[in-house]
């Protein structure tokens, strides 16, 4: 394992990423396989550069250089080409604001995440969970992608808006979420900025799934108003109350909007790319799953778990912990460098590109022994306390850390142990699936037949 020792009095190792090609750089390989790729390149050194095109990029790949870089946010902002391509869609919110302006805009949201209303929020989660573990028909497959998105869609969107729209808006968002987050990414990635203006019959289901977003979130916020009811105990309603202690302010319609398009674009996919992780490792790991169901009957006795049994639920945890470890949903993240700095004894010049890889820190043996093993009791307490700190960051760090990570955490937590309590999950045989590398780091398809336990 690495140790640990002053960044000033270390010797970093730089390293130019092999296999670039004079004028592509390494977009091919970026392209083609990145997962693979970018796990690749920690062997060089802890500081990696890669070309994508014409421009240098870089990759920390040892935790110390990464956490410089996550609690350094002033200087290493959001930014580059990406955050361009997301602000059509998400307008100035958490994910897309820049450092001045999202210290402000983290003030106002944060409280909508505070520990007493997600204990509000967990009953809903509670009474989704126990939906769906009770809607399976033994025996007959299911897609255990589709379910969990479904899932976490419901549970998000009744967790925003707890109105009797909520129905409603859970099929819209059921309906255009997918289509959102898929065009996202294909304008991410397209370094031309064309596709989207092509007259392609993907970009026009784009255009109409975000219009019918932005039709719902503001529908959503209208009632609201409307109903002048005061906190309807939902997120929407926290962030109408919100006011910055420092400037007395609140924020807009707009604000709002825009936060509340940011929650569904960050907080559905993700848990539930996780959860059908998940599902696929205790597939493959019989003797977790065994672990598992001992610890759910133990702890629930054969009903539905509830909020407050999630303290006691320490091995589903684990299990879920490990799956963001192996499969982390934002397996990739960037930062662009406001000004000139230096990382690692390296100088970088100002708008220099920095990515964050997840995936990659959690694949290193240098930082995980047996890092291909799925092996939730790596997280117990005793062994969890020797993982380095910045190896492990499926919710990222620093000020930017993900606000919704106990929400996913809980949720997650009360749908292994409701499904658990009832279902064994039969991996298909012959099923192969690989990460697929997009917006998160989905699963795509995957069936699986429940089988009463
Ligand atoms: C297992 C599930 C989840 C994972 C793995 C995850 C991961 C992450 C990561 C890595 C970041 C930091 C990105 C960066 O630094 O650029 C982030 C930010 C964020 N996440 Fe999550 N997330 C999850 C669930 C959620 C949920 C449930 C919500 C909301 C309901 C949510 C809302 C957000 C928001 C708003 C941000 C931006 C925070 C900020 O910049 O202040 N996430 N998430």
């Amino acid at each position: 394992m690495r140790t640990a020792q002053h960044p000033a009095t270390r010797h970093w190792r730089h390293a130019l990423a092999p296999g670039g090609l004079p004028l592509a750089g390494h977009a091919l390989l970026m392209g083609r396989k990145p997962l693979q790729f970018l796990a690749s390149l920690p062997a060089y050194g802890d500081l990696v550069e890669l070309r994508l095109g014409p421009r240098p990029v870089f990759l920390p790949c040892h935790p110390e250089l990464v956490q410089q870089v996550l609690v350094n946010a002033r200087i290493y902002d959001t930014g580059g080409p990406v955050k361009e391509k997301a602000k059509p869609i998400l307008g100035n919110g958490l994910i897309t604001s820049d450092w001045a302006d999202h210290r402000r805009q983290r003030r106002l949201v944060q409280p909508a995440f505070q520990a007493a209303r997600i204990a509000t929020y967990a009953e809903v989660m509670e009474e989704e969970c126990e939906a769906e573990s009770t809607a399976w028909t033994a025996g007959r497959p299911i897609d255990v992608s589709h379910e969990m998105l479904a899932l976490t869609a419901r549970v998000t969107a009744r967790a925003l808006f707890s109105t009797d729209m909520a129905p409603h808006a859970v099929a819209e968002i059921q309906h255009c979420l997918p289509v959102v987050v898929e065009g996202a990414y294909r304008q991410a990635i397209d370094p031309t900025g064309l596709l989207a203006k092509l007259p392609l019959a993907a970009n026009r289901r784009f255009d109409d799934a975000l219009t019918r977003l932005n039709q719902l979130i503001d529908r959503m916020i209208d009632d609201y108003k409307r109903a002048d009811d005061g906190d309807r105990g939902d997120v929407l309603s926290a962030l109408f109350a919100a006011q910055d202690d420092e400037t007395g302010g609140t924020m807009s319609d707009q604000e709002i909007h825009d936060q509340v398009m940011t929650l569904l674009l960050a907080g559905i996919e993700t848990t539930a790319s996780a959860l059908t992780w998940a599902w696929f490792l205790l597939g493959r790991n019989p003797r977790a799953e065994a672990a598992l169901h001992a610890e759910v009957d133990e702890v629930l006795g054969g009903r539905a778990p509830r909020y407050a049994d999630v303290p006691r639920l320490a091995y589903t945890q684990r299990v879920f912990s490990e799956a963001l470890r192996l499969f982390p949903p934002a397996w990739l993240f960037t930062r662009t460098t406001t000004e000139a700095t230096e990382l690692g004894g390296r100088r970088l010049p100002p708008a220099s590109d920095v990515l964050i890889s997840p995936y990659v820190l959690h694949r290193d043996p240098a930082l995980f022994p047996d890092p291909e093993s799925f092996d939730p009791d790596r997280w117990l307490p005793e062994r969890a306390k020797d993982v380095a700190r910045g190896a492990y960051l499926p919710f990222g760090g620093g000020s930017r850390k993900c606000i919704g990570d106990v929400f996913g955490m809980t949720e997650a937590t009360l749908a292994l142990a409701a499904i658990a309590g009832r279902w064994r999950m039969r991996p298909i045989p012959r099923t192969k699936i690989r990460p697929r590398p997009q917006m998160s780091l989905t699963a795509g398809p995957l069936r699986m037949i429940p089988e009463p336990r």
